[in-house]
């Protein structure tokens, strides 16, 4: 592929951003990635993967002619992190995010760009593990999934087809929503599972005979908590970030495991039976959806 993108700057090259580097890299469509960081080790071992190819230590060199810029690093270090880019920002530069909350991020930016925030086109892709950092990067992550973009109004239709086609390129498939019906819709099926997932590991870590039960837990325990491996830093400020709509799913749940507690208690079999029932069956739907949604595209078309 010709090179779409002359020079691409990643902010935090973890797991989401060196993924994207790694896809846009073996499509051919980058000609040169730079990285910026918090951790020098962490972006020396990016470029050893050769996810980077250099390391923006002066951030002025970094964005000079640059493309476009990801934010990929917790989502509360979207203002700091646009903070110290703006002074150096050219103005064909778009800047996009990785973020996975979207209401947060847009003010961030808005507060921090002010009338620059048309350069800035929020983006969340739907794809991930719970495994973090540059050695977990992989350039397939994207193949077959979504990604929502939620433009600000200032965006240019262009700007926002640029950040389109660099997901496009690594095989995603492009969504929009605005910012609050995404930060309602995944504080439902990401960040509540995620919650749930740390709180009964935790709780089960504390209990005296922990070791026993961790001893004993097997595929069941292992399927629901995998994304409790998930990093801390990033979860909380997801969790802090998108608080309202958490806590409205939150309260929904806690109402729902209140009354699937009475249907126990009251040893209402029937009732049980009816809320696993209609669980299973809601969640086949969904799977035999997803399966036909996200088949990935032959890596030839989505170039
Ligand atoms: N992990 C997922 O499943 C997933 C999926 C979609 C979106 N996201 C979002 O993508 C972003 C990155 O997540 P990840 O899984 O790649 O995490 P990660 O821990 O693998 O990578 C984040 C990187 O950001 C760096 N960083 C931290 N503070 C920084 C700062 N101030 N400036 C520059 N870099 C900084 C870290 O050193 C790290 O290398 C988060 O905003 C997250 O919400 C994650
Ligand atoms: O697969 C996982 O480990 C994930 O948690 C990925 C996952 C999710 O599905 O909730 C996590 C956060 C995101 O912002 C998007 C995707």
């Amino acid at each position: 592929m010709k090179h779409v993108f002359d020079k691409v700057v990643i902010s935090g090259v973890g797991l989401i951003g060196g993924s994207f580097a790694r896809a846009l890299k073996q499509a051919g469509a980058v000609r040169t990635v730079v990285g910026l960081g918090r951790s020098r080790a962490s972006l020396e071992r990016a470029r050893e993967l050769g996810i980077i190819d250099a390391i923006g230590d002066d951030i002025a060199d970094a964005v000079k002619g640059a493309d476009l810029v990801l934010l990929a690093a917790p989502v509360a270090q979207t203002g700091p992190i646009l903070s110290a880019l703006l002074p150096h920002l050219e103005p064909h530069t778009v800047v996009t995010d990785a973020g996975s909350t979207k209401t947060d991020v847009t003010e961030a930016a808005r507060k921090v760009l002010g009338d620059r925030i048309h350069q800035f086109v929020p983006g969340h892709p739907i794809a991930g593990r719970e495994t973090n950092g540059p050695d977990a990067a992989i350039p397939d992550l994207y193949r077959g999934k979504k990604v929502v973009l939620t433009p600000v109004p200032e965006n240019s239709a262009e700007d926002v087809e640029r950040v389109a086609q660099a997901w496009r390129i690594c095989g995603a498939i492009i969504h929009r929503l605005s910012p609050q019906e995404h930060d309602k819709v995944f504080a439902s099926v990401s960040h509540l599972p995620h919650l749930l997932a740390f709180a009964l590991v935790d709780d089960i870590a504390r209990k005296p005979h922990a070791d026993l039960l961790f001893q004993y837990a097997a595929s069941g325990f292992r399927d629901f908590t995998r994304i409790a491996g998930s990093s801390p830093e990033m979860w909380r400020d997801i969790s802090l970030a998108n608080q309202e709509a958490l806590l409205t799913e939150l309260d929904a749940y806690m109402a729902q495991l209140t009354s699937v507690r009475a249907q126990l208690a009251s040893g209402d079999g029937k009732g049980l039976e009816a809320v696993y029932s209609n669980a299973r069956e809601a969640r086949e739907r969904w799977i035999a959806a997803i399966e036909t949604a996200e088949a990935p595209p032959p890596k030839d078309l989505a170039e």
